[in-house]
């Protein structure tokens, strides 16, 4: 005889908490603080990651913990010395990733079944903690949005993996959702060419060049086949037409390389020395790439491009800033979440 499994009765059932829609911004990550210990281990855990280091472990390890690790926190940590957020005590990219998320939650109030929360791919707060703590506030879709407009294996496909694997140990898994690179919407470009013309206007010089500087990533992964180079250069290529530039009044450009391979080109920190040495009296430099602020924008090129620029003979540097928590920026992400989520809300 069939045994049939009765309907549970409300007393005997715990409650659950259901019916919300989660979204979680989700950026690279970043160090609790810049002494030794937390520097160490913020890049133990992201240059542990084979999407960003796709080197054998055989070959990766010993030089990560014999040399990478003893050395690379303490430069590092001096480098985040110089742009951290003291009055929050944090970096730059926690502050703006938590302002985005408080903002987006404000712009759609008026979906009372929405949550929005952030992560950050490497550090604190988690991925698995924030997907957890979503589902525990009865979220059972959640859109994760990696935080990056052009995409990128060591950077989108490593947090929708990071995101999978929450649910990995998941009984009952809220459903999935991740957003799309969006290299090339339209409010995206807008939002970019807004932000320069806003920002040169309020210089009282005008470059002779523009740098769109992007974060490079080997050249070995782009023969791979990761879209990511062509990516930039469709954004580039929108922004230019969009502005009414040329090729050379707006050129693309690749920083932050790390290790002996050979990286996407040209270089941003060889471009900048070479137009200074050829005459090139005025630059400004814009990162599309990255969606706030961070040690990459502020150290690298804030800081370290403009020194550059000015001992190479440059006599005037701006850098543009990303779009952060602006209004033009929060336009941006608001838009592609609102995409996304059709059918969910
Ligand atoms: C092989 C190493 C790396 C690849 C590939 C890579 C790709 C990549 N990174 C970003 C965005 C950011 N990277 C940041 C810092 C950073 N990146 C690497 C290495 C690779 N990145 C390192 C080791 C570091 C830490 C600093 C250092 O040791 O130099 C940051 C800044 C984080 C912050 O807290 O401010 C961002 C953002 C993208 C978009 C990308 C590929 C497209
Ligand atoms: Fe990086
Ligand atoms: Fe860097």
């Amino acid at each position: 005889m069939t045994e049939v499994l009765a309907e549970p009765t409300a007393a005997a059932h715990p409650p659950v908490k259901s019916g919300k829609v989660g979204v979680l911004l989700v950026n690279l990550g970043t160090p609790d603080g810049t002494d030794y210990t937390s520097m160490r281990r913020y890049l133990k855990e992201f240059l542990s990651d084979r999407r960003v280091i796709e080197w054998s472990r055989l070959f990766w390890y010993p030089i990560l913990y014999g040399i990478v690790l003893n050395t690379r926190p303490q430069k590092v940590g001096k480098a985040y010395e110089l742009i951290w957020n003291k009055e929050r005590n944090e970096s730059w990219l926690r502050t703006y990733t938590r302002n985005q998320a408080a903002s987006m939650a404000e712009a759609l109030v008026d979906h009372s079944h929405l949550v929005v929360d952030w992560a950050m791919r490497y550090g604190q707060p988690s991925i698995t903690s924030r997907m957890e703590a979503l589902q525990k506030q009865g979220c059972e879709r959640i859109l994760v949005f990696p935080l990056y407009p052009q995409y990128a294996a060591a950077t989108t496909a490593t947090v929708n993996d990071k995101a999978f694997e929450a649910l990995l140990k998941m009984r009952w898994q809220p459903a999935l959702r991740t957003v799309p690179p969006y290299h090339d919407d339209p409010v995206y470009i807008d939002a970019l060419a807004a932000s320069i013309e806003h920002h040169l206007a309020k210089l009282d010089w005008q470059p002779e060049v523009v740098l769109a500087s992007f974060h490079g990533i080997p050249k070995s992964y782009f023969d791979l086949g990761d879209p990511y180079y062509c990516q930039c250069q469709k954004t580039a290529r929108l922004l230019r037409e969009k502005l009414g530039w040329t090729k050379e009044k707006l050129q693309v450009t690749f920083q932050s390389r790390f290790g002996p391979e050979e990286w996407l080109q040209p270089y941003t920190d060889a471009t900048v020395e070479k137009l200074a040495k050829d005459g090139v009296k005025r630059i400004a430099v814009i990162n599309p790439g990255f969606v706030s602020d961070c040690l990459e924008t502020l150290e690298e090129i804030a800081g370290q491009a403009a020194e550059s620029f000015h001992h190479n003979g440059g006599e005037k540097f701006a850098h543009i800033p990303c779009l952060n928590d602006s209004p033009e920026g929060m336009a941006v992400l608001n838009h592609v979440v609102r995409r996304e989520l059709e059918g969910w809300l």
